[in-house]
């Protein structure tokens, strides 16, 4: 009985909501976003609007979230009404949250468990298991399972856009779940931040206090300590208390910690302590399984053609893959059409373009300075130190694999040098990446900064 008052009163209130947009907006308008859309219910004071797929919602939220909100507070008689989102041929529809769409990185608060904001999209369940990835899935599931007593810490490192953020989230949201131990969940800028504003405000007691009383350490980015050696110290005496005090430390990094070059030793030896776990790119049967599944999982119909032309194109990121795949959903929802393999191609020409951009050698050269902090000058030089000849020679490597530059030309860039000595590195790197997987997450890292500027 009260269930079917309750959707009477959605149902009118949906009603009359309708009849004010109506009368607020153009009929076309009123036909292409409202008449798709219902209202689901009303809770507390939001009302819950059903849209047909993610990007539907966005839209609606952007452009006419506030008429909505108009529109049902009048329809119940006054007060105010927030409006969510969720989508409605999805069994397990979840709102959606503007906040969340993008990468929500969390933050430690006071109290960590409850200061933190971690993003729910990112689960255990929704992460596609294939062979790049399974073993850091495993380790993390591990962890999640069992914090401090299966690995620790846990190092997990792969290049840009392959999962490390998710699966950090989805142990800390499979924790925060089911136990209450306090989880502090923060990108390494965020960590350093806090240090600047300690030192500034004089609050180091407090920071080393806040962090010393929590139970997992999560820390997104570790790559980013290099250079910052305050941070570094704070972070050794975090790390240490909290390892010593047998609390679960787990760390992502785009590098694996011996290609950390401005990270003091003592902690790069602390970062292999417990279980390194590299995300390798995907293979194309795991990217064909990752856009089935997000295409479902946000609504968007895909068809098997685009699929194969998606997974075939987008090769060496997980993030691009998933950034076409919104892009494309996008433009099928706002212009009305199916998606087909032309407008793929169409919708996706900048993308795939992006790939074929031109670099110079100077461009390499910058990329592989910054990434390994050393001068360009340095890598120009003669010098021989360890330190100097392992970017060299990437960054020879790389000149070689993305221009069409003669080995004399490259030779040239450096300072000067035979053709002979750019054929020596690029053997080397050759060689090595085949069965060195740190070398290859690097060597992917830099491509994909050089390549899109
Ligand atoms: N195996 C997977 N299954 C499903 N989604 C995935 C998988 N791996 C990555 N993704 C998705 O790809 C996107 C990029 O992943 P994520 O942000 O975790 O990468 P990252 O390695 O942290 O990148 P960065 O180096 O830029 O910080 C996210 O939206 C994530 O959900």
């Amino acid at each position: 009985m009260g269930d079917i008052a309750g959707i009477m009163t959605v149902a009118s209130v949906w009603q009359e909501a309708l009849a004010y947009i109506q009368g607020k907006v153009p009929k076309q308008v009123y036909d292409t976003w409202f008449t798709p859309v219902h209202l689901e219910r009303i809770e507390d004071s939001t009302a819950q609007i059903a849209v047909p797929n993610k990007f539907f919602g966005d839209w609606l939220s952007q452009h006419y979230g506030p008429l909505l909100e108009e529109a049902v507070s009048t329809a119940r008689g006054g007060g105010e009404t927030a409006v969510s989102f969720v989508v409605f041929n999805r069994l397990a529809a979840k709102p959606i949250d503007p906040t969340v769409i993008e990468q929500a990185r969390a933050v430690a608060g006071s109290k960590p468990k409850r200061g933190i904001q971690l993003n729910p999209k990112y689960t255990f369940k929704n992460f596609v298991v294939g062979a790049g990835n399974q073993f850091a899935h495993a380790a993390c599931m591990a962890v999640a399972e069992q914090p401090a007593k299966a690995y620790n810490p846990l190092f997990i490192y792969g290049g840009v856009g392959l999962g490390k953020t998710h699966l950090l989230n989805a142990i800390a949201n499979h924790v925060a779940e089911r136990t209450d131990l306090r989880i502090a969940y923060l990108t390494t800028e965020q960590f350093t931040n806090e240090v600047i504003n300690s030192i500034r405000y004089d609050k180091m007691m407090d920071l080393r206090k806040r962090y010393r009383h929590i139970d997992m350490l999560m820390i997104d980015d570790i790559q980013f300590l290099a250079g910052k050696e305050r941070t570094q110290e704070e972070f050794f005496h975090t790390f240490n208390s909290l390892y010593e005090a047998h609390k679960q430390i787990v760390l992502s990094s785009d590098r694996f910690p011996k290609d950390m070059p401005d990270i003091e030793e003592r902690l790069r030896s602390r970062f292999e302590w417990g279980l390194i776990a590299d995300l390798q790119p995907p293979d194309v049967e795991t990217r064909i399984a990752i856009l089935r599944k997000k295409s479902e999982d946000e609504g968007v119909r895909l068809p098997e053609d685009v699929i194969q032309f998606l997974s075939t194109t987008m090769k060496s990121n997980i993030r691009e893959l998933e950034g076409s795949l919104v892009r494309l959903g996008a433009y099928a929802s706002l212009t009305g059409q199916v998606i087909t393999l032309d407008m793929a191609r169409n919708v996706l020409r900048d993308l795939i373009g992006d790939k074929k951009k031109i670099v110079s050698l100077e461009d390499i050269q910058e990329v592989v300075s910054t990434w390994f902090h050393v001068r360009i000058a340095d890598l120009k030089s003669r010098r021989r130190s360890k330190t100097l000849v392992h970017p060299r020679q990437i960054a020879m490597y790389l000149c070689r694999e993305l221009t069409d530059a003669s080995y004399p030309e490259i030779g040239r860039h450096f300072g000067g040098k035979d053709h002979t000595t750019i054929i020596h590195a690029c053997r080397q790197i050759g060689k090595a990446r085949d069965t060195d997987s740190s070398l290859q997450a690097t060597l992917d890292g830099l491509k994909d900064k050089i390549l899109r500027g």
